[in-house]
């Protein structure tokens, strides 16, 4: 039988990656199921003039979900992620993204994760299925 590969964190993530020059650099904290970041989208994400990709939404989302499955000490990768776009995102807005994470069968951790401005406003929703790959040992 083939052995499965291993998750590996080389700091080059496009999302979070501290080392990835291309990426977006968000700074997720996480713990007991929760995480959380605070950034600020600029234009070079743009879809339309002036409105960030629903794409990079989607990315954001789906690492929030994948944060908070971290925190509950697993590496997962995503097996499926539902977003609800509910407002449009402005380039140069502050937003806060937070998701939060159960682990429900013995592989599988159901999230959620949600965009809002600084007003409070929901941007954009997900619900994610993530798959428990490999337990996260304690240094
Ligand atoms: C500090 C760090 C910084 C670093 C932090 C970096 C964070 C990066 C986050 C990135 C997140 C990603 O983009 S991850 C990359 C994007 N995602 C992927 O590439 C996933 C590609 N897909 C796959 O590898 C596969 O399809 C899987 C693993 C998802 C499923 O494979 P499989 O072969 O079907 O699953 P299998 O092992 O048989 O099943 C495992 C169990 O999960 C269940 N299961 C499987 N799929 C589903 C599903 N959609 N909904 C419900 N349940 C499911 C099965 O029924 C089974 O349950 P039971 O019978 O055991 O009960």
């Amino acid at each position: 039988m083939e052995k499965e590969e291993t998750l590996r964190i080389d700091n080059y993530c496009f999302v979070c990656g501290k080392e990835n020059p291309k990426g977006l650099k968000a700074k997720f904290i996480s713990s007991n199921g929760k995480a959380k970041a605070e950034m600020i989208l600029y234009k070079e994400y743009q879809g339309y003039s002036g409105i960030i990709h629903g794409g990079i939404i989607a990315a954001l989302l789906d690492e929030a979900c994948a944060y908070a499955g971290i925190s509950l000490g697993y590496y997962t990768v995503t097996a499926e992620i539902k977003i609800r776009y509910r407002k449009t995102l402005k380039v140069g807005e502050k937003i806060i993204i937070e998701a939060f994470a159960e682990q429900i069968k013995s592989k599988l951790i159901q999230a959620k994760a949600q965009i809002k401005d600084s007003k409070d406003t929901i941007i954009a929703e997900a619900e994610g299925k993530l798959i428990i790959k490999e337990k996260i040992e304690k240094s």
